[in-house]
């Protein structure tokens, strides 16, 4: 492939038409501008309201402290917390909108880790600390003012999930209630937290869970709504007895994985600038920090990514091919571009070229920018947008390894996002399983004959992983799925354990220490040899 075609645009190529499939996401991202626009104009309003709420029905509420006593405004940490967590109410991310009011507040260092911490377990842990506010309020949450309700669960988070003293949390809380939620919702806040404070953790599971029993009682203690609950658990199958230890994993914070990108970066680098060499993938290392800091990760030589995506890119290489000198390789759904930028690396390696798709062009830029040491490097790769589902039929027989990484519900990733598992319901499966199987039929259009594709999603939900490459191979009986544990390998070369039964691969943040990914790989067969017809 001729070298002016490195990081060149498939669009280019084709004539420079373009492809306009992104136009769902600018008309979410334009829903989220307004929605974020209003609640810089509303947060002043409700705080209006609140004064005048709380005047009207809390007057019986006292704060604990003495008038003199009693601090005036919040900490800029728990501040920080509740800006988010009012955000995230109106639509925001709290992983992208907590970063930058770190920034913004010059908050650093430990109170940025506190922030952190009561922040996003604050979100994760809402289901459980809902119930237990409903009891100690005497009300349910939901004739609870919104913005008192995120004072209180940030107290109940300090109370139960943080080792601050219940004096600390109550009274710094409540110093924030006063700032942000006016003196009469104050007391209100002081009053439920001592009442909270009352009880440990365990005794309020006790109560919350009362009368409740499997999976109800389990969503409640494991704050995850009762539907995701009951799809973890098919999907775990016969390892179900587990389910409890997924739901705990779940809760917890995921380290930071490093991946070293191949021929650019290397793990012994990143554990010389103190990060610590993974058992699990063999070009990962984790590391406690900024990442930013690493001169490997602002060179895009190494990045942040999920050992369990960086295992699946590994594996995508690792398959055998079609065997034909200087592979085509296709990743249908590329950005925001983290397993394609490995994907360009490994490709590179075996003197193979890598076309990047994404439908839409923000994340097409993304995955651009991602590549930016793997281009330098001499990398060929195609980025272009456009609608996978065409790819197919433009190109078809043309690629030798596809790889789908397909949009999901991520109900995989719920360590990752914090307040993902509220904002999903059963009803987002129905659109994604749909657009899911045209990718993935698509994808086996675009594939050469002999050549392999690799279904990959962040959810271990049966109805976007099983099912729909079952449905795949019944449409398409030129494709046969093949084992795919054998190419799933840890540091030390040896076999990923606890992948299932096969064909296909799910991984597990309990078992594995990554998201829930999942792997399928399928192969089409190779075109009919004319002595073989007759
Ligand atoms: C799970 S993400 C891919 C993550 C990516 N492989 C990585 O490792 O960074 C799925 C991507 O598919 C894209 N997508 C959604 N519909 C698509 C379509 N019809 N054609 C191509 N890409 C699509 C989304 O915009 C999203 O970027």
């Amino acid at each position: 492939m001729a070298d002016e075609r490195r990081g060149g645009s498939r669009d280019d190529r084709r004539g420079g038409g373009g492809r306009s499939g992104g136009r769902r996401d600018d008309d979410r991202r334009e829903s989220r501008e307004q929605r974020e626009e209003r609640f810089r104009t509303e947060r002043r309003d409700d705080r209006g309201r609140q004064r005048s709420q709380a005047r009207r029905g809390n007057q019986g509420y006292r704060s604990a402290a003495a008038p003199s006593q009693r601090r005036r405004a919040g900490d800029p940490a728990r501040r920080a917390a509740w800006d988010v967590l009012r955000a995230v109410d109106d639509g925001a991310y709290a992983n992208l909108e907590l970063p930058k009011l770190l920034r913004h507040n010059g908050i650093g260092g430990r109170d940025a880790a506190f922030a952190s911490e009561l922040c996003y377990g604050s979100l994760r842990m809402r289901g459980f600390y809902d119930a237990v506010i409903e009891r100690a309020a005497g009300r349910p949450v939901s004739q609870i003012d919104a913005p008192v309700l995120s004072t209180m669960r940030l107290g109940a988070h300090q109370l139960l999930g943080m080792r601050v003293p219940s004096h600390a949390a109550a009274s710094e809380t409540v110093a924030l209630a006063r700032e942000v939620n006016g003196a009469g919702a104050a007391g209100f806040v002081n009053a439920v937290l001592r009442r909270i404070s009352e009880r440990s953790r365990e005794d309020w599971v006790a109560e919350v869970t009362g009368g409740l029993s499997g999976d109800a009682a389990l969503a409640i203690e494991h704050s995850h709504p009762e539907w995701i609950v009951r799809a973890l658990r098919t999907s775990l199958g016969e390892q179900a007895a587990e389910l409890e230890d997924l739901l705990v994993a779940d809760n917890e914070p995921a380290a930071v994985s490093l991946v070293a990108r191949p021929g650019l970066a290397t793990v012994d680098e990143l554990v010389a600038a103190g990060a610590v060499a993974s058992s699990m993938s063999p070009v990962a290392a984790t590391w406690e920090g900024d990442p930013g800091a690493l001169p490997a990760v602002r060179e895009t030589r190494a990045a942040v990514q999920d050992e369990g995506s960086q295992l699946l890119a590994l594996a995508m290489a690792a398959v055998p091919g079609t065997g034909r000198d200087h592979e085509e390789w296709l990743d249908l759904c590329a950005g925001p571009g983290g397993k394609a930028a490995l994907l360009a690396t490994l490709a590179h390696e075996q003197g193979a070229v890598l076309f990047a798709n994404e439908v839409n062009p923000k994340r097409t830029e993304l995955v651009r920018r991602t590549m930016a040491a793997a281009l330098d490097a001499g990398a060929e790769v195609m980025i272009g947008t456009g609608d996978g589902r065409e790819l197919g039929g433009e190109e078809p027989d043309t690629y030798d390894r596809v790889l789908v990484d397909a949009p999901c519900t991520g109900l995989g990733a719920l360590r990752r996002r914090p307040e993902a598992r509220w904002r999903k319901t059963v009803a987002d499966l129905g659109d994604l399983t749909v657009l899911q199987g045209e990718l993935l039929d698509s994808a086996i259009r675009a594939t050469r004959p002999g050549g392999v594709i690799g279904y990959a999603t962040c959810s271990p939900h049966l109805a976007e992983t099983v099912q729909v490459v079952r449905d795949a191979l019944t449409a398409h009986p030129e494709v046969t799925a093949e084992d795919a544990r054998p190419y799933f390998r840890a540091a030390d070369g040896s076999a990923i354990e606890g992948v299932g039964d096969g064909p296909w691969v799910q991984l597990w943040p309990h078992r594995h220490h990554t998201d829930a990914m999942f792997f399928a790989l399928l192969r089409k067969s190779p075109v009919a040899q004319p002595d073989s017809e007759s």
